[in-house]
């Protein structure tokens, strides 16, 4: 099947086209509305004042534990996180000629695409994204920045700016909690980047066989994801035997700390294994804002505790760490196509070593 160029058209066939279907393996082992209550959500209020020490333990549990934690009362105006919302839906529900002004295929930065903004993966996610760059401020381009719905660049810049305070905010906590100055974790960013994508995934018909975003950890410091009730975002802490599916909770943001954070805690704070899956009954939307380092960035832990291993051989670029990522995914992606490709040669050998020799001859 041709890759389509948006995905709304196809949540109303009936099957799933064949560049959709992931490996058993792969499928969707919880479904998208069995939640968890695993996950904590930790309420920011007192974060200030005399419940820090408190609110901080919370924090730091969730970062060694899973890497993934819920806050609410977190300070980002519910006006604002609304009227976001509201503008990243109008933009899905465009038509396919307005959101394709900003195709971003080819490897442009920032706009829209359907399923993933990396060339050359084997299946494809069931969803569409539109995507900014907004940190550093001197970096943007606007011109990758829809110009519908109207109010989308006025609004986008306010949430960009509002998440970027509430993600040093959390990065504070978590230096701290290292026994390293506040701004620790900032500083060893060098210079904030700042990434949105806003993630539409579409009803589906058959979403047992596929994923809305497969299996990852996210590549920077720390990421903010703002999800609606459907549910869909999984995470797994047992290299994907068990997953659970987050509880969607009003007005909340799922934290996620990414590899970069993982790192600069010397293992010590989870990178968060996670995927988003979809469902038939309804359509679900996240907005993900990804806080990284700049891309020359040293990553290197920060702080080995007493009798702890350096995690690290080398300190590398954040560049680098991305790069590597990269070519491990390729290279698993590689042994798991010979590993099944075998598998089939071996089931072909065994069909035929079964079959009685006249039949072999005949
Ligand atoms: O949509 C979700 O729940 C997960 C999104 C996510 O993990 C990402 O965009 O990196
Ligand atoms: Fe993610």
């Amino acid at each position: 099947m041709s890759r389509p160029t948006t995905l709304t058209a196809l949540a109303e066939e009936k099957t799933l086209g064949s560049s959709f279907v992931r490996d058993e393996d792969e499928r969707p082992k919880v479904a998208y509305d069995e939640f968890s209550d695993a996950i904590p959500v930790i309420s920011l209020a007192g974060i200030e004042g005399p419940a820090r020490a408190d609110v901080c333990r919370k924090i730091v549990e969730a970062c060694e534990d899973w890497g993934v934690f819920q806050v609410v009362d977190h300070g980002v105006d519910t006006k604002l996180v609304a009227e976001m919302t509201r503008l990243a839906r109008e933009f899905f529900a465009l038509s396919p000629e307005d959101k394709l002004r900003f195709d971003m295929s080819g490897g442009k930065k920032g706009g829209f695409i359907v399923s993933s903004h990396l060339q050359g993966e084997a299946v494809q996610d069931w969803r569409e994204i539109v995507t900014y760059f907004s940190y550093p401020i001197r970096n943007r381009d606007y011109s990758r920045w829809p110009d519908k719905p109207e109010g989308w660049v006025k609004v986008t810049e306010q949430y960009s700016e509002s998440l970027m305070g509430l993600a040093c905010k959390l990065l504070e906590v978590l230096s701290e909690a290292m026994g390293l100055e506040k701004e620790a974790l900032t500083k060893a960013c060098v210079d904030m980047d700042q990434k949105v994508v806003v993630n539409y995934y579409p009803k589906c018909p058959q979403p047992d066989l596929t994923l809305g975003l497969k299996r990852h950890t996210d590549p920077g410091t720390i990421t903010l994801l703002l999800q609606d009730q459907v549910g869909g975002l999984q995470a797994t802490r047992d290299n994907g035997k068990t997953w659970i599916t987050v509880q969607p909770v009003e007005g909340a943001f799922v934290v996620n700390l990414g590899d970069h954070g993982h790192f600069l805690s010397n293992g010590r704070f989870k990178n968060a294994d996670h995927q988003a899956v979809v469902n038939s009954n309804h359509s679900r939307l996240s907005i993900a804002t990804f806080q990284n380092p700049a891309p020359d960035a040293t990553v290197y832990p920060l702080k080995v505790r007493e009798g702890d291993k350096c995690i690290m051989e080398e300190p590398i670029t954040f560049a680098e760490m991305y790069r590597r990522k990269m070519s491990k995914d390729l290279e698993l992606a590689r042994l798991k196509k010979l590993a099944k490709e075998k598998q089939l040669e071996d089931s072909e050998k065994a069909k035929l070593e079964a079959k009685p020799i006249e039949q072999i001859l005949a």
